[in-house]
């Protein structure tokens, strides 16, 4: 059991309602935030068996690997989570996120509802954040504007979208991404409130050590 010195975040959403770019806004704002405090903020690299799309890097969006090698690291244990998602294996690395947890770091997933389950299964502290499109017909020019998968690839994202969202109760957050801008806001509104919690928790039990072995 990963001692949770730094908050887990999952976030999961149908594939284009907007997980990847709000993670990286988020990122990028928490870079330059006056309020980054001890504790940074970090996306997880899962690994995969897909193809990787023209602009992504092995290491930096996935690790890409093949069927027998996410065979093989399943069989060694080495993932927190995984799932087939549209026909592709994925994973979360045990080691890594252990790791980084351990020195209070806080992490952000970026995984499918399969995967988030077998984390709160592990984690219950793990905050969930469901991210919704305002409607179907709007997901659906998300991903065609995105540019990157095929027709054939889109439909068959479109046809598994109503059985992602059907598990948006499993989560501890329901976000509707609809202006990118409020939709941010609100994502770092929940880590902000989650920190401060944690953090105080944190003082609250070295209180309480302080005063047992005084
Ligand atoms: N609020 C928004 N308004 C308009 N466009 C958006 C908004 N949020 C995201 N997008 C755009 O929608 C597309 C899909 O977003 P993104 O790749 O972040 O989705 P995702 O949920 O990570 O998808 P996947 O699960 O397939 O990785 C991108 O082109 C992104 O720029
Ligand atoms: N259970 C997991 N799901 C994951 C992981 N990494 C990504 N994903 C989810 O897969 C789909 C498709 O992603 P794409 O990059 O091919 O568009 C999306 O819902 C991701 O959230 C993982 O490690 N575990």
């Amino acid at each position: 059991m990963v001692q949770l010195l730094g908050n887990l975040f999952i976030l999961s959403a149908p594939s284009g309602a907007g997980k990847s770019s709000l993670i990286k806004a988020l990122l990028t704002k928490h870079a330059d935030s006056v309020q980054r405090r001890n504790g940074d903020l970090q996306v997880s690299v899962s690994h995969t068996t897909r193809d990787p799309r023209p602009g992504e890097v092995d290491g930096e969006h996935y690790h890409f690997v093949d069927r027998a090698e996410f065979e093989r690291l399943i069989e060694q244990g080495a993932f927190f989570e995984w799932a087939e998602v549209f026909g592709n294996y994925y994973g979360t690395s045990r080691v890594t996120i252990e790791n980084t947890l351990s020195k209070g770091i806080d992490v952000f997933l970026d995984i499918d509802w399969q995967g988030a389950r077998q984390v709160k299964q592990q984690l219950p502290d793990a905050i969930g954040i469901f991210i919704l499109p305002p409607s179907l017909e709007v997901l659906k020019s998300r991903l065609d504007s995105r540019g990157q998968d095929s027709a054939e690839v889109i439909a068959s994202r479109m046809q598994k979208a109503k059985d992602e969202m059907s598990h948006y109760d499993e989560f501890d957050y329901v976000l509707v991404n609809d202006d990118f801008s409020t939709t941010l806001a609100a994502l770092e509104s929940v880590v902000f409130a989650q920190r401060e919690r944690l953090d105080n928790q944190k003082q609250r039990n070295n209180t309480l050590i302080a005063e047992l072995l005084a």
